[in-house]
């Protein structure tokens, strides 16, 4: 879709099946879809089934359900719990979460350490010695850990949702091996396969796939397990299951049921530990190909105390007072997020409502399916200029203050606001959200929500219409919407966008990494990109990692 939207603009149909679909990539479309406005087009859970399947296939759940009109619900579920998750980061509760991200940073550093040891004098020249070349490419060169970053990145995503979810530690970084970590993995990949072919779901049905099924059963009684400790013993104010406990179902003014509270949370795993992971690793793997960029983030580092040299050997670790105060780290994290849109497929909805008029000359006809697929949008030469396929973080740097994250409260935006005819509750608890997280905002529960923080960034612009591209037409948003735009955006957005700037500050502050040799480069790790629901990494992300200061 990337390449479709380079050649046709940011608007286009395509055929998905037996119905049209109209792609939209241009931001004021975007919004015009997205956004609370009369052109708002509602999610519809038909598009989301596989999602259903893999949580449950009865009961509705966050990311699936209808939040207005849409398959005969009327919003007022999605609006119940979205409410609840949104309680649940508020900056109180994501205070509590940080200690553990910081934990799981230094946990995942020494082990590197000690690994990086193992290999001096070397096992990889003994490996060689030996004539065990493979052995030897794999040990890494001396002093050096060879790792896949992917499995570190997943490792320490899923302690962090644990944690968040249940109030728990589910053991992934501390084990060599995680069961939980291998049922979320397998239950992603059925989930991804059947979202790419639609009727996959129906041939399994017909006949099924043992291995599948018993998978499906184990992780359904792994779920089962964690909401019923959850319902016995009530977690923290900070988790999603303990604000879950106290929702009541607008249908029948009573408590979620066991299976709509597994539903629910399933979700925290199969929305957040993919996206998550794979931004960590697609961005720390761009960083590595780009050494221009790699210093000046190392230089920030430095000047917050963040970087070990022979003078600082132990660095202090990240605390809740940066957050959001290191802009090249922003603009590293957004460039990421740009060229790498985890959440790779992004928004599909269903207009039911009636002909809708986008703009003049303009119109969806009832029925349509349209989608914002968020590669394709960061991939818009229309709007981000002709050199949409390069790194450059500055680009989000240009045209913003020092206090760039200030285009509200203290870099909290809060243009959620409400839609036309439909509970939107995501305001009630108040999340910190979009472009950073501010100290001075930390202490201030309550937070404006969701949604994009709408100022311009005229780099890219400018460079399209320096280029004469037709970029100049449009005024590119300051954040590369990876987390969706609306009502329907991330809720779980704050807690991730902490997690990528502790994780990349704290691993690029103490650890030297070098992209290994078999990935080929800057074009290698290109090529490596999965087109999925996810973008994820082929084959995962071989790395060489050592301590800045052995
Ligand atoms: C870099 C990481 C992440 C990215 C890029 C991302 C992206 C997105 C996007 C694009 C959507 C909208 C999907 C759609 O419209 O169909 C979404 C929704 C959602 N995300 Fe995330 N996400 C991330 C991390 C997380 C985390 C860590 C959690 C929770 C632990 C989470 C929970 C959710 C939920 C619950 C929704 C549904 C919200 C609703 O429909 O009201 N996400 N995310």
């Amino acid at each position: 879709m990337a390449e479709w939207t380079a050649k046709y603009g940011g608007v286009f149909r395509i055929r998905m099946l037996s119905k049209w679909a109209v792609i939209v990539t241009d931001p004021t479309l975007v919004r015009a879809v997205l956004q609370a406005s009369k052109t708002y087009v509602p999610k519809d859970g038909r598009l989301y089934a596989p999602i259903e399947a893999a949580s449950h296939p009865r009961c509705p759940n966050i990311l699936s359900s209808s939040d207005a009109g849409a398959n005969g619900s009327d919003g007022r579920y999605w609006a119940a719990v979205r409410g609840a998750w949104m309680k649940c980061f508020t900056s109180t509760n994501l205070k509590r979460v940080l200690p553990t991200v910081v934990s799981l940073c230094e946990r995942i550093i020494k082990q590197q350490v000690v690994a990086a040891a193992a290999s001096q004098p070397t096992a990889a020249a003994a490996a060689a010695a030996d004539g065990n070349a493979g052995a030897a490419a794999a040990a890494g060169p001396a002093g050096w850990s060879s790792v896949n970053l992917c499995q570190i990145t997943d490792r320490i995503t899923l302690d962090v949702i644990g944690e968040v979810a249940y109030g728990r530690d589910v053991g992934a970084v501390s084990q060599k091996r995680s069961r939980y970590l291998e049922l979320v993995s397998g239950m992603l990949a059925v989930m991804h396969e059947e979202m790419s072919h639609p009727m996959l779901r129906l041939l399994r049905q017909l006949r099924p796939d043992k291995a599948k099924a018993q998978l499906a059963r184990e992780w359904n009684e792994a779920n089962a397990a964690e909401v019923r400790a959850a319902m016995a013993d009530p977690p923290g104010e900070h988790t999603i299951a303990g604000q879950l406990l106290q929702v009541l179902d607008p249908a029948t003014g009573t408590p979620l049921t066991l299976n709509q509270l597994k539903a629910e949370l399933v979700i925290a795993a199969l929305a957040g530990f993919e996206t998550t992971s794979m931004a960590l690793s697609w961005t720390l793997g761009a960083l590595a190909c780009h050494p221009a960029a790699l210093h000046k983030l190392e230089q920030e580092l430095d000047s917050a105390g963040l970087l070990a040299t022979a003078a600082n050997p132990q660095p202090s670790p990240f605390t809740w007072q940066l957050l959001g105060k290191l802009q090249f780290l922003q603009a590293v994290i957004r460039e990421g997020l740009r060229l790498f849109s985890p959440a790779a497929n992004g928004s599909f909805r269903m207009n039911i409502a009636g002909d809708l008029q986008l703009r003049e000359g303009l119109v969806i006809p009832k029925d349509t399916i349209v989608g914002v697929p968020f590669f394709a949008f960061g991939h818009n030469p229309e709007t981000y200029g002709p050199d949409v396929e390069a790194f450059r973080p500055e680009r989000w740097l240009v045209g913003r203050s020092s206090s760039s994250s200030s285009s509200s409260r203290n870099g909290f935006s809060s243009s959620g606001g409400s839609m036309d005819g439909a509970a939107y509750s995501s305001m009630d608890g108040g999340s910190a959200s979009l472009s950073s997280i501010d100290a001075q905002a930390a202490d201030t529960d309550a937070i404006g929500s969701s949604s994009a923080a709408n100022g311009t960034a005229p780099a890219a612009a400018a460079a399209a219409a320096a280029a004469g591209g037709k970029g100049s037409r449009q005024q590119p948003p300051n954040d590369p919407w990876s987390f969706s735009i609306g009502p329907r955006d991330c809720a779980g957005q704050a807690l991730a966008r902490i997690e990528l700037q502790v994780v990349i500050a704290m691993l690029v502050g103490q650890l030297q990494l070098q992209l290994h040799p078999s990935v080929g480069g800057w074009q290698g790790l290109l090529q490596r990109r999965m087109y999925h629901t996810t973008l994820q990494v082929e084959g995962g992300l071989p790395m060489l990692l050592r301590p800045r200061v052995p």
